[in-house]
């Protein structure tokens, strides 16, 4: 077997690291079956899955080979006919498999086989986030204070009323702006009326007994109730469904329920990269603005945002952090933004490093690419967690917020459903937006509907087939969109204005190579700016040269996916800008640099955690695997006014059907509390 696996790595078809696991365990036993799984699950990490399921011996193509040549490693392994339980006990009987009762370099746990380490963040991360017991608190208090953060804009639905006499428009703007689910109940020619004929904001203040809140169902209130009793809640929603907008008032709740009781919290806001804490700080600032709250429980909530890695501390070249079980932080409430991005390993380091009494908010859009990293935590807690919540939480919940959530709760429901709020609405996109209805056909695998979204009139979308032509379309586009921010270099403008002014335009892709890949389009878009003149044809070094950081240098204060401008000082000496979380510029030599790469394209996972006003996104002429649903979605929902797709339509049908499947048993840990 071992020869096989040698075979396999010398063709280049599994990794060097996977060819010396498998060495590693022939060295212990040189049973097939033991070392052909022992490649196996390195493989499958490698691919993000945490571990290797039983089933995928028998029935699926092994590290993606032929199905002959997989049923030939099959029969070498002698699995061939090995029903099921055999096959458990030979494993078992390993000296480098066990349970998990010892310390083997794998585990088998029920049907899945897991790298020892792995398994261990699994069932630590599955303890970590069911910890913690229901608060019992003063429900009314409660209440009052979400009822005051959460009241009614009658300003803005009094400016946006739509200018038309269509009652069926005019409802749909009610149910929609006053979150409305008992839509039967209502009188609706009384609301309309009242709707059309009110001279300022104020006369809608009669829609409050029109409306009454048990018709209301607001899911941004709802999330924010479960707070006021759950150790932990995990908020997913796709762009602009308000996530930011709920946890400054959820923080407002806790703060001022802490004030009441005379204790300040400690509250720290996280997201996974720089650039995600930076947009973090920017929608906290903004919804800061707009809380109906007293100046003293503003004050409490930070605005600023950090990375996980700052807040649990980096030891240079170690993977451990400064923070963790033994040393752990100092924290009341911790807000985790982006949480889609955090992988296994690193999402158990900041659990372990988390006091017993933290209250953990988990934010993020569960539809979006999985973490570069193995594992999908926040997909398998939220896949945990759908199924309706307890009857206990929904009287809880109807206490809070008067909406009435019995069709919503089921007597099989499991404690994390409790600590799981889903937000369907967007806020940012509107009926008329095309970015939001292609998101939602994307999220729902509708690959039928795509060419005719494109057909309808969106003017914010555009799909070009790709060939010759197109693809010139593809450059002149993108000099368009990279213009104003090398006119404004010309220009002399300040640094701040050109980085922002970078930042409207994006052109992501799926692949690093080919000609459809960041290297060549970032070499094609290159040679057509020079064309314009707009930067010099030569040279590595350039006035305007964009570049991504693509690698952590805690050091430097840089990270993975930081973008920076090579711009000229005050002496004409070029140095690389970049601006940090908290608003101010590090400017770097070249030569300081960690690794990086010029970024005029990106790849679509490289810009998760980012927006930009008009994305392009170009996906390659042949389907590969890494072509799926979740890398469309994420790429589609970067864009915030515009989208330019160039792709040819039968490889965008087949990715939306592509849907990523990474295996992992954390799901199961969470619904069955195992371990
Ligand atoms: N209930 C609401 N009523 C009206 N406007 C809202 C509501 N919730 C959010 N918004 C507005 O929608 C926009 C997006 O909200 P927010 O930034 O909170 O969403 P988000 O889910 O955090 O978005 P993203 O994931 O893209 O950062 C903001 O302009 C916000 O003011």
């Amino acid at each position: 077997m071992i020869t096989a696996i040698k075979q396999l790595y010398q063709q280049g078809r599994i990794r060097p690291l996977d060819y010396q696991f498998a060495r590693f365990t022939h060295e212990l036993d040189h049973t097939p079956c033991v070392v052909l799984v022992a490649a196996l699950i390195s493989h499958e990490l490698g691919r993000g899955n945490l571990c290797l399921e039983l089933n995928h011996l028998y029935h699926d193509p092994l590290f993606e080979l032929s199905l002959a040549e997989s049923n030939k490693l099959r029969t070498l392994a002698d699995i061939d006919g090995m029903a099921e339980g055999p096959l458990i006990s030979s494993l078992l009987s390993s000296p480098v498999i066990s349970d998990g009762e010892t310390n083997t370099p794998m585990v088998l746990d029920g049907k899945r086989l897991y790298l020892y380490r792995y398994w261990q963040h699994e069932c630590r991360v599955a303890q970590q986030l069911l910890k913690g017991r229901t608060k019992s608190e003063d429900l009314q208090e409660t209440r009052r204070i979400l009822d005051r953060l959460f009241q009614r804009n009658y300003v803005t639905l009094f400016e946006n009323r739509p200018d038309t006499g269509d009652a069926n428009v005019l409802q749909e703007y009610l149910i929609k702006w006053l979150d409305i689910e008992l839509t039967k109940a209502i009188d609706w020619r009384a609301c309309i009326q009242t709707l059309t004929s009110a001279g300022l904001p104020d006369d809608l203040h009669s829609l409050d007994q029109l409306i009454p809140p048990q018709y209301c169902l607001n899911w941004q209130k709802t999330a924010a109730s479960m707070a006021a009793t759950q150790p932990l809640v995990v908020i997913s929603g796709g762009p602009g469904t308000g996530k930011t907008t709920t946890v400054t008032r959820l923080l407002a709740m806790l703060v001022e329920k802490g004030l009441n009781q005379g204790k300040i919290p400690d509250i720290r806001l996280v997201a996974p990269t720089g650039k995600a804490s930076a947009r973090l700080t920017e929608s906290i600032g903004g919804a800061l603005s707009d809380l109906h709250c007293g100046e003293d429980v503003r004050d409490l909530i930070p605005s600023q945002a950090g990375t996980i890695h700052r807040l649990l501390g980096v030891i240079p070249n170690r993977p451990e952090f400064r923070h963790n079980a033994s040393n752990p932080l100092h924290l009341d409430i911790l807000v985790v933004d982006e949480a889609s991005m955090v992988d296994l390993p690193l999402m158990r380091h900041l659990l372990d490093a988390l006091p017993d009494h933290t209250q953990i908010i988990l934010l993020g859009d569960r539809d979006q690419l999985a973490s570069v990293d193995a594992g999908s935590v926040l997909g398998d807690i939220c896949s945990a967690a759908e199924g309706g919540f307890s009857l206990e939480q929904a009287d809880t919940l109807e206490q809070l917020t008067g909406f009435n959530f019995k069709g919503w709760a089921t007597s099989q429901s499991q404690p994390i459903n409790d600590r799981f709020c889903q937000l369907q609405k967007s806020y940012r996109f509107d009926a008329r937006s095309g970015i939001g209805t292609l998101a939602k056909a994307v999220n729902r695998g509708d690959a039928k509907q795509i060419p005719h979204i494109f057909q309808q009139s969106f003017s914010d979308i555009a799909l070009h087939p790709l060939d010759e032509n197109s693809y010139q379309q593809l450059m002149s586009l993108c000099v368009q969109g990279y213009s104003p921010y090398l006119q404004a270099i010309q220009n002399q403008r300040d640094e701040k204005s050109v980085l922002h002014a970078f930042n409207r335009f994006r052109l992501l892709c799926a692949l690093r190579e080919g000609r459809l890949g960041v290297e060549g389009l970032n070499d094609r878009i290159r040679q057509a700016l020079a064309r314009k003149n707009l930067i010099p044809s030569e040279g590595l070094w350039y006035s305007g040269r964009p570049v991504l950081i693509t690698r952590n240098a805690h050091d430097l204060g840089l990270y993975n996916g930081d973008i920076g401008l090579t711009l000229p000082d005050k002496n004409g000496r070029l140095k690389v800008v970049f601006e940090l979380p908290d608003g101010s510029l590090k400017h770097l030599l070249p030569s300081r640099l960690p690794e990086h790469q010029t970024v005029f394209a990106m790849t679509v996972h490289k810009s998760q955690g980012s927006e930009f006003p008009h994305t392009v996104m170009a996906l390659p002429e042949q389907m590969t695997p890494i072509l799926t649903r979740e890398l469309v979605y994420t790429g589609i929902t970067r864009a915030k006014s515009r989208l330019d797709l160039f792709a040819p339509p039968q490889i965008l049908i087949k990715a939306i059907r592509q849907k990523t499947q990474r295996s992992s048993g954390l799901k199961d840990r969470l619904i069955n509390h195992a371990r």
